[in-house]
């Protein structure tokens, strides 16, 4: 039986036009993927059918009644969840608190919600205390705290946004299991995703948004990632190649991207045991420049302690430090500039315009008209080359999509990149061009010499940005591998396999 019918949906902020008469169903147990470019509205779809954002036009129906609700709670109240894209919960809670919040059992002592948010926690295989402050714990478990949460209500309908933008793949894994048991049991998924190939293995249809309509709506076992982004994109796509390897080109594939630029010999960085007392046991890394050098493991691998360490952001001892060819005998010298795609909205003002955003210079401190309309063309340019949904660039930071806003932030971090950087997963939530713009910044950046270090949990990413991956398992680098070596398909399954081994 269809679970919801949606029916000529249409939805613009000021003169942009988002939705355009988008019908579609959910039939009961049945999960759906939602695909569509950064910007293209799948965040606003959702969140109709979710009750956060009303449609300017259009009907929806719920289990054959009609379904038109006035807020989150509303919708909620009628079974259909939502785990919104960059949730953020209230860092005072307690994670059995946060799983309850807003549901019949908010009310109940603690000692009570923690039994109950146990079981659910370990559903999401979430493996965290229930007594501990939501703020004490990284962003990416917010997804699951909130999954968690729909679980706890008589959910029918359930809208996952990206929430498996920042998991590793076994923890993708265990988010599928989630969808399957709802599925099990006559639920519906509507499943947001930007990672293609996992996105397939879970999903029975596959809806693409472009321009506003509902470009393609098909069974998922029908389609491949190639194919799908392609008609993400609404053209072929190219595939990524190696240095050494051109990958086998499909024929409805487009020409392979530009190869990028080899590293040079000259040491960037060389760290020789890196220790972090009880976490990292002993790492030793070298750099070239120019070189892009992946690392990725489980939560308590100690990737992120190495990330940290390199950055002088958590106190490392080393035995040496060499900084293009220059020994250093201070291990002070490990401050290497980080970004982070998950701190809060950047380090930039949500209300600012994308203008002012991107301008390094203090505004106002212009003088001279030619270096101001350089300036703003230099905006223009960029925003043009991350191919931005927006109609100005008066529009405010705060109103592009996740994913826009993600690209701008690093295009504008990157445009100061020098020397030897580290990047944590700097194309989560980036559609399939998005991907490609990133990788040549990327690329323009390296071949100016600067070398950088990619901490990921997405193999794809890895695969995609990186010369060689470091799998990590118990504070130490397990194992190298060189991507350069390998057709994409083939670094992905290496970097999956490695990674579940180390585990
Ligand atoms: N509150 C808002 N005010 C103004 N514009 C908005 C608002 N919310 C969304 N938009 C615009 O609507 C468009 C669609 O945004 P949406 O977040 O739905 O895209 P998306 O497909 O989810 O993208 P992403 O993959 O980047 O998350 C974007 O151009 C965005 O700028």
């Amino acid at each position: 039986m269809t679970l919801l019918q949606v029916e000529g949906l249409t939805k613009s902020f000021g003169a942009r036009r988002v939705l355009r008469e988008v019908s579609f169903g959910i039939a009961e147990g049945e999960i759906v993927g939602l695909v569509g470019t950064n910007g293209a509205g799948k965040s606003t779809l959702g969140d109709i059918v979710a009750g956060i954002t009303p449609a300017d036009s259009g009907r929806m129906t719920l289990l054959g009644h009609p379904y038109a609700p006035l807020s989150a709670a509303d919708a909620r109240h009628v079974g259909v969840g939502v785990v919104e894209q960059l949730v953020r919960i209230d860092p005072s809670l307690t994670v059995a608190r946060a799983v309850f919040r807003g549901t019949a059992q908010a009310g109940r002592p603690q000692e009570e919600l923690r039994r109950q948010a146990q079981v659910l926690l370990a559903e999401v295989t979430l493996d965290v205390d229930p007594d501990t402050l939501v703020g004490e714990l990284p962003h990416f478990v917010h997804g699951l705290i909130e999954t968690a949460r729909v679980l706890a209500e008589d959910t029918r309908l359930v809208v996952l946004d990206e929430v498996s933008a920042a998991l590793l793949p076994s923890e993708v894994t265990g988010l599928h299991a989630v969808a399957g048991r709802l599925s099990r049991q006559g639920r519906g998924v509507l499943y947001i995703s930007h990672r293609l190939p996992e996105m397939l293995e879970v999903v029975d249809r596959v809806l693409v948004l472009r321009e506003g309509r509902i470009a393609l709506d098909s069974p998922s076992g029908e389609l491949d990632p190639v194919r799908l982004a392609a008609e993400t994109v609404g053209e072929p796509v190219s595939v990524p190649v190696r240095r050494e390897t051109v990958a086998a080109v499909p024929d409805d594939v487009a020409a392979p991207a530009p190869a990028r630029p080899v590293p040079s010999d000259e040491v960037a960085l060389r760290v020789r045991n890196l220790r972090v007392p009880g976490r990292v046991e002993g790492v030793d890394l070298l750099l070239h420049r120019g070189e892009v050098v992946g690392l990725t493991g489980h939560r308590s691998s100690g990737v992120r302690e190495i990330a940290d360490a390199l950055s002088g952001e958590l106190p490392a001892i080393t035995d040496e430090i060499e900084l293009h060819g220059e020994p250093s005998a201070d291990t002070g010298a490990l401050r290497l500039p980080v970004y982070r795609p998950d701190e809060d909205a950047y380090g930039v003002d949500p209300g600012e315009t994308i203008a002012r955003t991107l301008t390094q210079e203090a505004w106002g401190s212009l003088t001279d008209l030619r270096k101001e309309i350089a300036t703003l063309r230099e905006v223009i340019r960029t925003v043009h080359q991350m191919d931005v949904k927006t109609l100005s660039i008066r529009t405010v930071f705060g109103a592009l999509s996740g994913g826009d806003q993600h690209k701008l932030a690093l295009a504008r971090w990157m445009s100061s990149a020098r020397d030897v950087v580290v990047l944590h997963e700097p194309t989560r939530g980036l559609d399939v061009r998005a991907r490609r713009q990133v990788r040549q910044l990327l690329d323009d950046a390296t071949a100016h010499g600067t070398s950088v270090v990619v901490v990921s949990v997405d193999p794809d990413e890895l695969a995609e940005c990186c010369d060689r991956v470091g799998i990590v398992a118990g504070g130490r680098v397990a194992r190298w591998i060189d991507t350069g070596e390998l057709a994409l398909d083939s670094v992905r399954e290496r970097i999956v396999e490695a990674a579940t081994a180390a585990a």
